[in-house]
């Protein structure tokens, strides 16, 4: 994300009233709007047409004149809480906490069994790079003070501030030091987990509300509306508590014209004198990618009404991302920027069944979806990213988001609008549905008494989450072909694997008679007759690690094994066209914390420098020399970095993946020895080296490539 951000900085400027947009390169335009705040971009208020209806609570007589907006003053957020510890709650307070050591987070939820684990050394979401997040802000990290202290004697630091450009330092006996030079202050404790909803909403200036909205399973909008149900009872309990004035902010997706409803609601059941300013600020996070997107965001967009208060409460919020450049952060009028949430996920969701589409045409003509999708990748209107064929897009967001977009187009009464996005989510289940059917027909049309390894339950690499993920699918088809079922996934737990597979409709007793989760991935694969990739996990590709994720290509694990007609070939790695790179997509955290071949270049320097702190006693706070700090320890520091930097067993035949790659790689060569032949790999998710596998004997049949035994036509005669 990001990288090409600058060279495109869409400045926004307007006349106030004025009806055209301009945009242009802020290279070029270095003066930002009037209206922005500090350099951010603002939109002008919207046009008469696009004004909310009469009942809205956008309040015309308290619209800030333009000129005053920008110099308006604005309250400065001391304390924030968040409703919701999930996966968008947890990283996003965690990563402001981190990055603003003077604000006070707390995040609530109702979910005890959550919040125990954001306080415990296991945190109840895996995302590279967020334990160190975490744990500095939670616990606090020491600053190495002790020898930069002018006496030169070690003193247990109980207060440190900062005081005319050096460094105030209060001893644990009450002993004063002034060091001339600023020092590194490490970072007091800041953010904070509990089921105290109270005390976290009375003490707030600014609350996030990032409790999930579901599809709605029954009543009016039933397997499309959203489900307001948990964001209205936030609301309620936020109106109920709250004695001062508070800044709520819309983090979790809602529909258009959310923050309305939210007004009214907060308003209806406010204590008196106390006054609410709603913002819209949609969150783009990736799972998997969570911190990294979080740390080095494309855009953060600030939706608020044009009152005077309303711009003010954007204008604190824009200072909270502190961290950010300001002309990523983008304000502009609430309902734009509720609707720009679900129309980024309905267009990125979109290309991913349009790619997906195409597989299919590939399978049934001999050309190879990787060539036609880095080929389209390249012409820069299009770009790279999102077009990876595989087994169907999966995770809690895109088919909801749009499900609620097509709600909202059918609620317009435009229904030709509601059929197109349906379509893009129509795609998906085909795609998951062919590729079943393409497993049964390679394994002879009977799965019946065989044994299928699924490997990967998470709808993607990187995430323990397996919400609407294609695993489920997958496994729910081959179950009713009558096979045995082995899944195996390093993240996702055994117990999740159950409430997913469950709530699909499963009955548990049932499925446990035929399907075993394995803690082993030998063991998962040992007698197999198949085995099926489901998720994009490095540790199952035989290939050089790829920057990040489905989206990223390289051009050599295109070309590898593919002739120009499509069909399997041994191009040899020279013929990749000299100096061409492709690596536009910034490494995980995980993969330059293990080292991997890709430059660690988006690795905040600060988890880097953490890193190596820990590999180091010398440094280790743990271990530091003289325990000269008044924090505690990072609890669970040690035993996540000793996780990630846990080694698995060679893989001699992987010669294309560099020495520190090898390491946790699943060794193909050990399952062959286990499997029942023919051994049949099905890759669903384009990760695995053809030519490789081949070699060692399997018969690979990957989506959009056309498979040795699969013949597509057949099916459509
Ligand atoms: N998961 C993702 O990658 C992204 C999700 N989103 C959006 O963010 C929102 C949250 O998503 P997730 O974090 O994935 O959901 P989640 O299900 O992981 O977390 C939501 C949390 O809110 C808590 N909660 C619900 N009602 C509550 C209440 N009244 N009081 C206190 N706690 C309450 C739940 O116990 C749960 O822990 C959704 O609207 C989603 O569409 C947006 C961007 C990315
Ligand atoms: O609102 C949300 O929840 C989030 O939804 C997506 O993020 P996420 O679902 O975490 O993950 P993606 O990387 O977008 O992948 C989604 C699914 O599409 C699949 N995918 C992705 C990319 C691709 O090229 N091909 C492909 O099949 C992935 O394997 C995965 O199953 C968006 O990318 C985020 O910007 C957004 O904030």
């Amino acid at each position: 994300m990001g990288d090409v951000f600058d060279e495109f900085t869409p400045v926004y400027s307007n006349p106030p009233g004025g009806d055209g947009l301009h945009i242009e390169q802020a290279s070029r335009h270095p003066q930002f709007d009037p209206l922005s705040y500090h350099g951010s971009i603002r939109f002008p208020p919207p046009r008469p047409h696009y004004q909310v209806p009469p009942n809205s609570l956008v309040d015309a007589s308290t619209e800030a004149s333009d000129a005053g907006v920008s110099h308006m003053s604005h309250k400065e957020v001391k304390k924030i809480a968040c409703i919701g510890a999930g996966y968008v709650g947890g990283p996003t307070c965690a990563v402001i906490a981190y990055k603003n050591p003077s604000i006070q987070v707390t995040i609530v939820d109702q979910n005890t069994e959550r919040i125990e684990a954001w306080n415990s050394t296991k945190l109840p979401i895996y995302e590279p790079g967020l334990d160190h997040i975490v744990f500095t802000a939670r616990d606090g990290i020491v600053a190495p003070l002790d020898h930069n202290l002018t006496s030169g004697k070690p003193m247990t630091v109980q207060l440190a501030s900062t005081m005319n450009g050096g460094t105030l330092i209060t001893g644990l006996d009450g002993h004063d030091e002034l060091c001339p030079r600023p020092l590194d202050l490490g970072h007091a404790p800041n953010l904070f987990f509990t089921t105290d909803m109270s005390s976290a909403i009375a003490d707030a200036d600014l609350i996030f509300i990032c409790v999930n909205t579901p599809t709605k399973d029954s009543g009016i909008g039933k397997d499309y509306a959203c489900d307001l149900k948990y964001f209205e009872s936030a609301a309620r309990k936020i109106a109920e508590i709250a004695v001062s004035d508070k800044i709520i902010v819309e983090k979790s997706t809602v529909p258009c014209k959310t923050a309305q409803s939210m007004r009214e609601l907060l308003e209806a059941n406010c204590n008196p004198g106390v006054r609410f300013e709603v913002l819209s600020n949609p969150e783009f996070l990736s799972e998997g990618s969570a911190v990294s997107d979080l740390l080095n965001p494309d855009r953060v967009l600030i939706g608020s009404d044009s009152s005077s208060t309303g711009v003010s409460a954007a204008a604190s919020l824009s200072d909270v991302y502190s961290w950010v450049p300001r002309n990523r952060i983008i304000s502009m009028n609430l309902w734009s920027c509720e609707l720009s949430k679900l129309a980024a996920n309905a267009l990125l969701a979109q290309r991913i069944s349009s790619i997906n589409s195409l597989s299919a045409i590939c399978e049934a003509t001999g050309a190879n979806i990787n060539e036609v999708s880095y080929a389209c990748g390249l012409d820069r209107r299009i770009g790279p990213h999102m077009l990876k064929a595989g087994v169907g897009f999966g995770g809690s967001c895109f088919k909801k988001d749009i499900l609620s977009l097509v709600y909202l187009a059918e609620s317009l009464h435009l229904s030709e609008v509601a059929d197109y996005w349906k379509s893009v989510v129509a795609m998906n289940e085909y795609q998951k549905c062919r590729f079943t059917r393409r497993i049964t027909h390679c394994l002879f049309d009977t799965l019946t008494g065989k044994k299928i390894t699924i490997l990967g339950f998470s709808y993607k690499k990187d995430t323990g989450d397996t919400r609407e993920t294609p695993a489920v699918t997958l496994v729910r088809n081959i179950f009713a072909e009558k096979c045995k079922i082995s899944i195996y996934d390093p993240k996702a737990s055994e117990q999740q694997i159950w409430l997913q597979l469950a709530e699909d409709g499963g009955k548990l007793e049932k499925l446990k008679s035929r399907i075993t989760i394995h803690h082993d991935i030998y063991e998962a694969c040992e007698g197999a007759d198949a085995i099926v990739v489901a998720t994009e996990w490095d540790e199952f590709s035989n290939k050089a690690i790829t920057p990040r994720g489905p989206s990223a290509w390289t051009p050599s694990s295109i070309l590898r094994g593919v002739s120009a007609n499509g069909n399997r070939s041994h191009t040899p790695t020279n013929q990749i066209p000299q100096g061409e790179t492709f690596s536009r997509v910034a490494p995980t955290p995980t993969i330059a914390i293990l080292g991997g071949s890709g430059t660690p270049s988006r690795l905040p320097a600060s988890i880097d420098s953490v890193i190596s702190r820990n590999h180091s006693p010398t440094l280790n706070p743990k271990h530091s020399a003289k325990g000269s700090h008044s924090y505690a320890p990072s609890r669970g520091r040690q035993d996540s970095l000793a996780s990630t930097l846990s080694t698995g067993s060679t893989n001699d035949h992987l010669d294309t993946i560099g020495e520190e790659n090898k390491t946790n790689r699943l060794d193909w060569g050990r399952v062959a020895l286990g499997m029942r032949k023919p051994m049949f790999v099905f890759d669903g998710r384009g990760i695995l080296d053809v030519d490789k596998l081949e070699k060692l004997g399997f018969r690979v049949e990957a989506i959009g490539i056309p498979g040795v035994r699969y013949q597509p036509a057949q099916e459509f005669e």
